[in-house]
């Protein structure tokens, strides 16, 4: 597998904010990573540091190039969908395609059409007058069409209709992503991505606190699921989160043999958002102390 993305001790101040404080990351082609972390937590500016948007120091490398020096070569494979994108309001759907077509030699204009033939934007219409919903639904219809190595996605579906964002999710699966290319996927809502995810990054306060394969989810984190009497017991094993659910509580666990929770209760493995929720409020305790 080949190396995409490589920072180390990657940061970036903006005068009282240290909004990236370094960040190591290391990325291989065949990915698609989760970068999940709180409002404010350094996540764009992480991304935009990565495609040499915004200045910052540390080292860092995507596909061979320095974003810094080499961010016109980088941009031919890359595509960036921002969380504030903003599209030519004047042009016509149809004027955009013809646009998009002349300036992007890896513009597939077929595929574009296609994805737009699922929504109700119709390509006689101005994108002044489409909806918020519309518009990012355009924006995504161009960028799934051009052939990138590197796609990041800040904040893609925000504003999208559940549908949309499901079906989404299934076309940059099935229909773009391939071993050859590395996502990146900023996002809230966590749920809605965690199953496309090969790699989580937990961000906060510009430090990544947790950053994972999916597949070794599974062995490195427990949730267990306890009532009554046990319950002082499971909480007397060190766990980094717990929280009241329906007769009992759910408690989150690292690295803790599945065997010795098995006694206390039912145990599976926590989703991403509980594990996140436990993460974050783990550190809130440790910095209030
Ligand atoms: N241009 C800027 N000038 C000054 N401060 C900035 C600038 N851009 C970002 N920041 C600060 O850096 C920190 C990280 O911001 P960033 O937008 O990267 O967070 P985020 O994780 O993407 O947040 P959200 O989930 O709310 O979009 C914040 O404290 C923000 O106020």
């Amino acid at each position: 597998m080949s190396r995409v993305i490589e920072a180390r001790g990657l940061s970036r101040r903006f005068k009282q904010v240290q909004a990236v404080d370094g960040v190591d990351l290391a990325l291989d082609a065949g990915t698609v990573m989760g970068l999940i972390g709180p409002n404010g937590a350094g996540k764009t500016t992480l991304l935009r540091s990565l495609l040499g948007l915004t200045h910052c120091d540390g080292d860092v490398s995507v596909l061979g190039l320095d974003p810094r020096r080499e961010h016109a070569r980088l941009m031919e494979q890359v595509c960036f969908i921002a969380d504030t994108a903003v599209l030519p309001r004047w042009m016509t759907v149809l004027q955009l395609l013809d646009y998009v077509s002349g300036i992007h030699p890896r513009f597939d204009r077929g595929q574009a059409e296609r994805f737009l033939a699922s929504t109700e934007v119709s390509e006689r219409r101005k994108v002044s007058e489409l909806s918020k919903g519309m518009t990012v639904q355009l924006h995504l219809a161009l960028v799934m069409a051009i052939d990138a190595r590197v796609l990041i996605l800040d904040e893609p579906t925000l504003g999208l209709d559940i549908l949309f964002r499901k079906r989404f999710y299934e076309q940059l699966l099935n229909d773009y992503f391939d071993d050859e290319r590395t996502i990146i996927i900023s996002t809230h809502q966590v749920e809605e991505v965690q199953n496309i995810l090969t790699e989580v990054v937990f961000m906060n306060r510009g430090r990544t606190i947790l950053q994972k394969n999916m597949g070794s989810f599974e062995t490195e984190f427990s949730e267990l699921h306890v009532v009554g009497e046990a319950t002082a017991r499971a909480e007397a094993i060190p766990h980094i989160g717990s929280r009241p659910i329906l007769g009992g509580r759910a408690i989150i666990y690292e690295g803790v043999e599945r065997s010795l929770l098995e006694p206390l209760g039912e145990v599976r493995t926590p989703s991403v958002s509980d594990l996140f929720v436990a993460k974050i409020a783990g550190e809130t305790q440790h910095v209030q102390r």
